[in-house]
């Protein structure tokens, strides 16, 4: 019998990554050190590109998570998720402080990863603003015009930087702001935005914009190739007021975070806990932005991360906490 019945809290879990920042996180989380680096992998059963080990998490206990959900994944993820997606969470979140501008890059639809990469996810990402810093906190986001495909190829391989990021949609984000990023969509987080980021479980990235970032062209097209490669990106317009939402102001006991563009890909909703509230059995993978309490038995404050498995039941949260809930797609009943 598993003995995985309740939430636990999780160290931070900072995979090396190519891009400068990371301050941000070690004072949401109350670290000594700001070297860390950018990203902090919760929850994490998803390991970096082409690694092996780097990215996944490792429970108190010493197991990796990924082998405990694989050990049970319907004490882990219930039985109705399990029987879709058997030990597979369908679900990464990560902090991410951007330090710098992050590349210009878009990732593979299901379809494309399908085809070519072998895994049923491809990596539809989304993000949550928890705070910003210096002048000009800006997310871009999708091309404003229609780009055929060998003006993007042209950008690609004279790493045309500056045309890149022109083309591509400006957003100013505060906290509370929230984007949906399709597969294909190409991005780019600006300097001084954190996020939590929800995405589906795969590092599967194609950097258009890959000098000053990545060491060579080679790291930038998933060993695929650029021709091959950028058949995934989403070469037509894209409107911002689509893909953003501004949800500072809403209040409620929980506050869903994205619309329904996302519910095949993951779930995110805002808890404004004052006092106690009973939550539904489910996976979930917490994030807590403000105040202190308790989340079942674990006591949480603000930068507290914690996954909740399954087989936790009905978990209450008792205290003054605003906390992120971020949980897979809810599997429809048969
Ligand atoms: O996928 P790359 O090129 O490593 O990009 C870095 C980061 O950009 C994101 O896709 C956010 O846009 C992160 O999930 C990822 O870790």
């Amino acid at each position: 019998m598993s003995s995985d019945t309740q939430p636990v809290a999780l160290e931070a879990n900072q995979p090396r990554q190519f891009y400068r920042g990371g301050a941000a996180i070690a004072a949401f989380r109350s670290q000594d050190s700001a070297d860390a680096g950018p990203e902090d992998w919760v929850a994490s059963t998803t390991a970096q590109f082409g690694k092996d080990e780097a990215g996944l998490t490792r429970l108190p206990d010493g197991r990796w998570l990924r082998d405990a959900v694989a050990a049970d994944p319907e004490v882990w993820l219930g039985a109705e998720h399990a029987a879709e997606f058997g030990a597979d969470t369908a679900l990464l979140v990560k902090l991410l402080d951007a330090g710098q501008r992050l590349p210009v890059h878009c990732h593979p639809s299901d379809a494309f990863a399908a085809a070519h990469l072998g895994c049923r996810h491809g990596k539809t990402e989304a993000w949550i603003v928890i705070g910003t810093s210096g002048p000009d906190p800006t997310v871009y986001i999708g091309f404003r015009e229609d780009v055929p495909a060998a003006v993007a190829a042209g950008w690609v391989s004279t790493q045309d930087s500056a045309a890149m990021l022109a083309a591509l949609n400006p957003v100013k984000v505060s906290p509370g702001d929230t984007v949906f990023v399709p597969a294909g969509v190409p991005h780019a987080i600006g300097e001084g935005v954190f996020i939590v980021e929800l995405q589906q479980p795969t590092d599967f990235s194609v950097t258009l914009e890959w000098k000053g970032f990545l060491a060579d062209a080679e790291a930038g097209h998933l060993g695929l190739g650029y021709d091959k490669a950028l058949d995934c990106l989403e070469r037509r317009a894209q409107s911002p007021d689509d893909l953003v939402r501004r949800t500072r102001a809403l209040t409620g006991r929980s506050v869903d975070l994205f619309d329904a563009q996302a519910d095949p890909f993951f779930r995110a909703d805002r808890l404004h806990v004052s006092g106690t509230a009973a939550l539904e059995p489910s996976f979930g993978v917490f994030v807590v932005l403000e105040g202190a309490g308790t989340l079942g038995p674990v006591a949480v404050h603000r930068g507290s991360t914690v996954v909740v498995p399954h087989a936790a039941g009905e978990v209450v949260v008792t205290g003054d906490v605003v906390a992120v809930r971020c949980r897979p797609p809810s599997v429809p009943r048969s």
